[in-house]
């Protein structure tokens, strides 16, 4: 029996890793489940999965969860209440499915506590990939990928030896946008920036997905968990999402890891890892999907790419203020704030006021990522 706490369970990554569970309900235990707002869902997912704690942001849906809940199943709230679900119970594995740099202190949490981490949230390795990965490796805590290219990685590169890698991979679909060209992005909504191709996701990693950001925040992710350069992590389209990502060798052989675009199967290879079950996915056909197809990826087209690359290169604070400054200037284009366009308007000038500094350590990464967000904030 594996015991699971689950960290943004009401979310696209939160119900999906739910849904897994419930597929084989004899080998998992729901241990903790922490929310934002949607007490609803919090309440329906308690109901049916018996955890011993609930979190929610806030005080007000807490005391609602828990007039809805019987007393055996604490509810808590806040900061405090995340770290409590992340570390306090006696889960196996805490999966990170809560969006931003917040998910950081929950996830350094999880691992002090010596929590396998099965990661989603991929911003917490670009903010602080340094601490997050020495502190697991201290700790001997596992950081299994659960973001779809690097659970493919991860699969490619099943006990190969390190110095037989020449490059990885990651395929981009190009998102809600994929067919536009740059002059025909000024002025597109949200809703359409929100209609992602192949995935259903939540809104903030839709978006990064039509930016390209999504794959700059992917090349740094990859860079921390599988300790590649920056010149080993390329970026190549390809529109069906059936290709996960792939891996060459100095033999000039290629793994690449495929199936249809279903985040049950990463999310469950991380839950069972080493181990292979069957899944709630479908299965691929090929002979059914026909063609794949391949092209290369511009960086003129996708300046967020380019401004990921620099800053993962640049390194010291400088993937920090990337993080913030593209969280901050997604949250400002879903509240109708600012244009498409302008979000990586805010992450270029934001990075151009920036003066690399060191960030050894959390308070440096949350002065970084505070200064971030106030520029961004004011573009
Ligand atoms: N969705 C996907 O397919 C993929 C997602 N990822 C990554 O996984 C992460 C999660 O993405 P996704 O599931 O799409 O996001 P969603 O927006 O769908 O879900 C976010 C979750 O975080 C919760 N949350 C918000 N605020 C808090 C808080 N203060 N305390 C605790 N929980 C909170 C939300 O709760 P509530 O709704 O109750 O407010 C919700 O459960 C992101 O980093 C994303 O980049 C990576 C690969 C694929
Ligand atoms: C499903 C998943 O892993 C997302 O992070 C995905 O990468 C989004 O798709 P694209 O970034 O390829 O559009
Ligand atoms: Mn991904």
């Amino acid at each position: 029996m594996k015991k699971i706490a689950i960290l943004g369970s009401t979310g696209s990554i939160g119900t999906q890793t739910l849904d897994v569970a419930a597929n084989e309900p004899e080998r998992y235990q729901i241990t903790g489940l922490a929310a934002g707002s949607n007490v609803d869902v919090l309440v329906e997912q308690a109901k049916q999965f018996q955890p011993q704690i609930v979190s929610l942001a806030t005080k007000e849906a807490a005391e609602q969860a828990s007039l809805a809940l019987p007393a055996s199943i604490k509810v808590v709230y806040g900061e405090e209440g995340l770290l409590e679900v992340a570390a306090a119970t006696d889960a196996d594995v805490v999966v990170t499915g809560i969006v931003g740099s917040r998910g950081l202190p929950a996830t350094l949490a999880a691992i002090d506590a010596g929590k396998t981490i099965a990661l989603a949230n991929k911003e917490t390795l670009v903010t602080a990939g340094h601490i997050v990965m020495e502190r697991a490796a201290r700790k001997g805590v596992a950081i299994l990928p659960v973001d779809s290219e690097h659970s493919a990685i991860f699969q490619c590169l099943n006990g190969e030896d390190k110095s037989a890698i020449h490059r990885i991979t990651l395929t981009a679909s190009g998102g809600s946008f994929r067919d536009k060209t740059r002059a025909e992005l000024e002025g597109v909504t949200v809703s359409q920036a929100l209609n992602h191709p192949n995935w259903s996701m939540g809104a903030k990693v839709t978006i990064d997905s039509a930016t390209m950001a999504n794959k700059g925040l992917e090349v740094i992710e990859a860079h921390w968990l599988f300790n590649m350069s920056y010149d080993q992590v390329d970026v190549l389209i390809h529109p069906e999402s059936i290709v996960h990502s792939f891996v060459e060798f100095n033999d000039y052989s290629v793994i690449a890891q495929m199936g249809l675009p279903d985040m049950r199967v990463p999310i469950q290879y991380a839950l069972t890892y080493p181990e292979r079950r069957p899944s709630p996915a479908g299965r691929m056909n090929l002979a059914s999907i026909g063609r794949l197809n391949f092209r290369e990826m511009d960086l003129e087209r996708y300046p967020c790419l380019k401004y990921a690359y620099e800053s993962g290169r640049a390194g010291a604070s400088v993937p920090t203020v990337f993080n913030a400054a593209n969280e901050v200037a997604v949250a400002r284009f879903l509240q109708g704030e600012i244009s498409f366009l302008g979000i990586e308007k805010v992450i270029e000038t934001v990075l151009d006021k920036h003066s690399a500094v060191p960030v050894n350590d959390l308070a440096a990464i949350a002065e970084a990522d505070a200064w971030a967000r106030r520029t961004a904030a004011n573009v």
